[in-house]
């Protein structure tokens, strides 16, 4: 008998796009129950190379790949991504593909095909019209049960908080019978640590059912946790495949950026001053699903970073987004000691206020658009930059060079993986595109910048470069930034003062020098750490 074929073999696969080589010569296998972590930074190919797999259109709209694919031993040719699922492959990307309207059974029993591709909705009325309710409903309750998660299979996809989405995404796909290899797509990026935890665990529990895995992600850890090898991707090319047990977080970030990682951003504790206080809030309250705000009171002082943190689903992301008027709030917000109009996000930018929202799929890219015009886009619509005026104001024409100089500083300085200022914003890789999110909102000089979630799916050499960014506009222009992130750690790293959310309530504020065991504190909702450090200190 031969020796049993692994059930993937890459076999060196390359890929150009237009001429800019992102894969070249890949080779690894996987077999089957093998759960292997695919790590690189960000625009290494790693997406890529997944949408070669599954037979995306993209890549034969762009000049095809090199190299062979086999399933257990046998080349296969998908011409799209219908044959990757009939061939028993699943694939759960950054971006969601749920129906809104449609309730978390409904999207979970609707095949894959028909939501991927849904052109009418009323070809899935009619779909659904056909379904037996009761047994879709048990189905949809047994995969969600086998995540380990609670969800209410009649949720509709618009109520649910984002990492239930993600969980109703992994639950359609593992329904489907035939699943023999599983690709996710950084699908911890919008769960919090306590989720990506249940997470990992039913990923194990499908491992060990002979699923095959591939994993990718920014988050090491979680790759050390999951994952029984990695291989890892530097410039298209494979630079390193290991077992897990045998390395450790910082060799893994070594090999993915080719260099020895700099200890981590040391804060600097002298304390900073600060001017009169620049925003007030006082009882606002948010209706963002998920993240409801009950009653929070601050103010922030001009030229402060100041930050939000707290458990996930207790509101800290509510409170940007309501001042913002992105979901329905009340309560009061002056800037400046001018009132704040809520539930009008045009107001809140002509203001003098900007936004980089948590949520990567509305973060409002003019995909078809280049780089530059994303960047430069809000700053002329709002404040008219970047344009040219004659006759005292009659004629206006766009300032070419200006918006072209302006992408350039923000592609060096926030390091876009690019080919250059006017590649379109949909050929860059995920991570590279919530990089323009940053620079588009530095482009607009706020007064007040709101930041959340600024490092989700950005790799681990750039996440100190973004926050890098964000301490040296704020010391340069003055820009006072409110930083909302669910890993203390990085608001630790740049903030000045930093409130904790909890049950939609600030349970308290503390400087960021303050002892990381007084932030769980209050994360756990004890509102009196003084007492506790008092404690600790006797
Ligand atoms: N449709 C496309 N047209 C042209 N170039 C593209 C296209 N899609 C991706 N690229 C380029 O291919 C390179 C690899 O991108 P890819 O999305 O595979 O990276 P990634 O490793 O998944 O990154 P991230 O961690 O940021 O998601 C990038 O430089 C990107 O700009």
């Amino acid at each position: 008998m031969g020796v049993q074929e692994p059930l993937l073999r890459i076999e060196h696969v390359g890929k150009e796009y237009f001429g800019n080589r992102v894969l070249s010569d890949v080779s690894f296998s996987l077999n089957a129950g093998e759960v292997m972590g695919f790590v690189g930074e960000n625009g290494a190919g790693k997406s890529t190379l997944m949408n070669i797999l599954f037979g995306m259109p993209v890549i034969q709209q762009t000049g095809g790949f090199e190299g062979k694919i086999l399933l257990e031993g046998e080349e296969v040719h998908f011409a799209s991504p219908f044959d990757a699922l009939d061939a028993g492959i699943g694939m759960v990307h950054q971006e969601f593909s749920l129906i809104p309207g449609f309730s978390a059974a409904e999207n979970i029993l609707l095949n894959r095909e028909s939501t991927k591709y849904n052109l009418l909705v009323e070809v899935f009325d009619q779909r659904l019209k056909t379904l037996d309710r009761p047994v879709m409903k048990a189905r949809a309750e047994k995969a969600i049960s086998t995540l380990g998660v609670e969800i209410d299979s009649d949720t509709l996809c618009t109520e649910m908080p984002v990492g239930h989405k993600q969980f109703t995404e992994i639950a359609r796909e593992i329904d489907r019978t035939k699943t023999r290899l599983l690709v996710l797509d950084e699908p911890t990026a919008v769960l919090t640590e306590s989720e990506a935890q249940i997470l990992i665990a039913a990923l194990r529990k499908l491992a060990s059912q002979g699923i095959a895995i591939i994993f990718i992600s920014h988050r090491l850890q979680e790759i050390i946790d999951l994952c029984d090898k990695i291989v890892v991707l530097r410039d298209g090319h494979v630079i390193q495949e290991a077992r897990t047990c045998e390395t450790n977080v910082r060799q893994i970030a070594n090999w993915m950026v080719g260099r020895k990682m700099e200890e981590g951003a040391a804060h600097e504790v002298a304390s900073r001053s600060f001017g009169e206080p620049v925003l007030e809030v006082e009882n606002l309250w948010v209706d963002m699903p998920g993240e409801t705000v009950r009653d929070v009171s601050f103010q922030v002082r001009k030229g402060e970073i100041f930050g939000f943190g707290g458990l996930a689903g207790q509101g800290k992301l509510g409170i940007a987004n309501g001042i913002m008027g992105l979901y329905p709030a009340g309560g009061h917000a002056a800037l400046r000691g001018q009132k704040v109009v809520l539930n009008a996000p045009q107001k809140s930018l002509e203001m003098g206020m900007a936004f980089v929202s948590e949520d990567r799929r509305g973060v409002g890219l003019l995909l078809e658009e280049g780089i530059d015009w994303n960047i430069v886009f809000t700053a002329m619509q709002i404040q008219e930059k970047f344009i040219k005026k004659l006759a005292g104001g009659l004629v206006k024409w766009r300032d070419d060079s200006a918006i072209e100089a302006c992408a350039k500083e923000y592609i060096q300085a926030l390091e876009i993986r690019c080919t250059g200022p006017q590649q379109r914003a949909i050929e860059l890789s995920g991570g590279n595109q919530q990089k323009v999110c940053l620079a588009k909102a530095f482009a607009v000089r706020p007064e007040v910048l709101f930041v959340s979630e600024p490092t989700r799916g950005i790799d681990v050499g750039a996440k100190k470069l973004v926050l890098d960014t964000l301490r040296r506009y704020n010391e340069e222009y003055g820009t006072t930034i409110v930083m909302t992130s669910s890993e203390l750690e990085e608001l630790r790293a740049i903030c000045d003062r930093i409130a904790i959310v909890d049950e939609g309530r600030i349970s308290g504020t503390l400087p960021a020098t303050a002892p990381a065991e007084e932030f769980g504190l209050l994360m756990m909702g004890q509102v009196d750490v003084d007492a506790e450090r008092v404690k600790a200190c006797e």
